[in-house]
């Protein structure tokens, strides 16, 4: 194919409909074809033909994964530029309430990985999430609590994952995102008998806990992605009100704070009470062994 370049004078000729650009013969002089490519040579078509269905091939199979790392990439740089704004819990909720289908679970938690990619965000994210998928696939538990709702990302991967019977506690102090976080909740689909919002701190939530119970002899699995400092206070309490259920999955975001700290010797000086599992990225997986004495 010949193509045309700019004239060495610098007098762009006018495009002509008819003819198209740059053929109308008063300006043909000042063109000089260039070949940009040999389509005639055998040794360049085969190789075109060749190369061709692979570059369908790669494309297909990692096009997706290419796009997501470049995407990746364009955050954060202009997170960078941005430098470090805060979160906000209203255009949290506000950009997964219009831009997710309503009803559908897996679109509630896309847009949720759509937003962090570019704002910043307190939600636990795709990787601890994947995390917590495991954990509440192993335990199947029948009565959650969490403590330290948020926007709701979190209650909606663990009700999604909830058998008929089972139910979540979500806990959230601060009314505002409470509502907010019961809002996106109710738009992945869920319905009130199969969660239910407190409203009030962690340690006012589990002191009146047992009225909230229904007929579950006590808690399954805990998420603790609140205070890290009230960690440990919480544990107490959960430990003297006795609602552990024996075998309770513990998940515990923030493990490395230095504010964990005392939580961490808690467990670690009760070794028959409680034993530590796996952790990812400061999410750490525990059990409590109720059947022992001294706990
Ligand atoms: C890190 S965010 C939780 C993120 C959530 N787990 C998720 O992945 O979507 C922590 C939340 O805990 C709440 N919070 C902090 N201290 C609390 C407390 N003592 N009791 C109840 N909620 C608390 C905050 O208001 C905040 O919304």
């Amino acid at each position: 194919m010949d193509i045309h370049c700019r004239p060495q004078n610098n007098s762009f000729p006018t495009y002509d409909k008819i003819t198209g650009p740059y053929s109308t013969k008063p300006y043909l002089q000042h063109f000089r074809p260039i070949k940009c490519f040999p389509t005639k040579s055998p040794v360049i078509m085969s190789l075109l033909v060749v190369s061709l269905p692979m570059v369908v091939i790669v494309t297909v199979r990692y096009g997706a994964d290419l796009l997501a790392f470049c995407r990746q990439l364009f955050n954060q740089a202009v997170k960078l530029t941005r430098g470090h704004p805060t979160v906000s819990i209203d255009k949290t909720h506000a950009f997964v309430f219009s831009n997710c289908t309503h009803g559908q679970v897996d679109s509630v938690l896309e847009t949720f990985h759509l937003y962090s990619d570019s704002h910043p965000s307190l939600c636990i994210g795709q990787e601890k999430g994947e995390f917590l998928d495991e954990v509440m696939s192993n335990a199947a538990p029948r009565l959650v609590l969490e403590l330290g709702m948020h926007c709701g990302y979190s209650s909606v991967r663990i009700l999604r994952l909830l058998g008929p019977a089972g139910r979540l506690l979500a806990v959230e102090q601060d009314p505002e995102t409470a509502d907010k976080g019961e809002e996106i909740i109710l738009v992945a689909g869920f319905k009130h008998p199969q969660f239910q919002v407190l409203t009030c701190p962690s340690a006012v939530a589990i002191a009146g806990l047992q009225a909230h119970m229904g007929d579950a002899q006590g808690l399954d699995l805990i998420l603790m992605d609140h205070d890290v400092e009230q960690y440990l206070p919480d544990l107490l309490a959960l430990e003297k009100w006795g609602v552990l259920s024996p075998g309770c999955v513990l998940l515990v975001n923030g493990i490395f704070c230095t504010e964990a700290r005392p939580f961490l010797e808690h467990i670690q000086a009760r070794p028959l009470c409680y034993t530590q599992r796996r952790q990812l990225q400061g999410l750490m997986e525990l059990t409590w062994n109720r059947a022992s004495d001294v706990c």
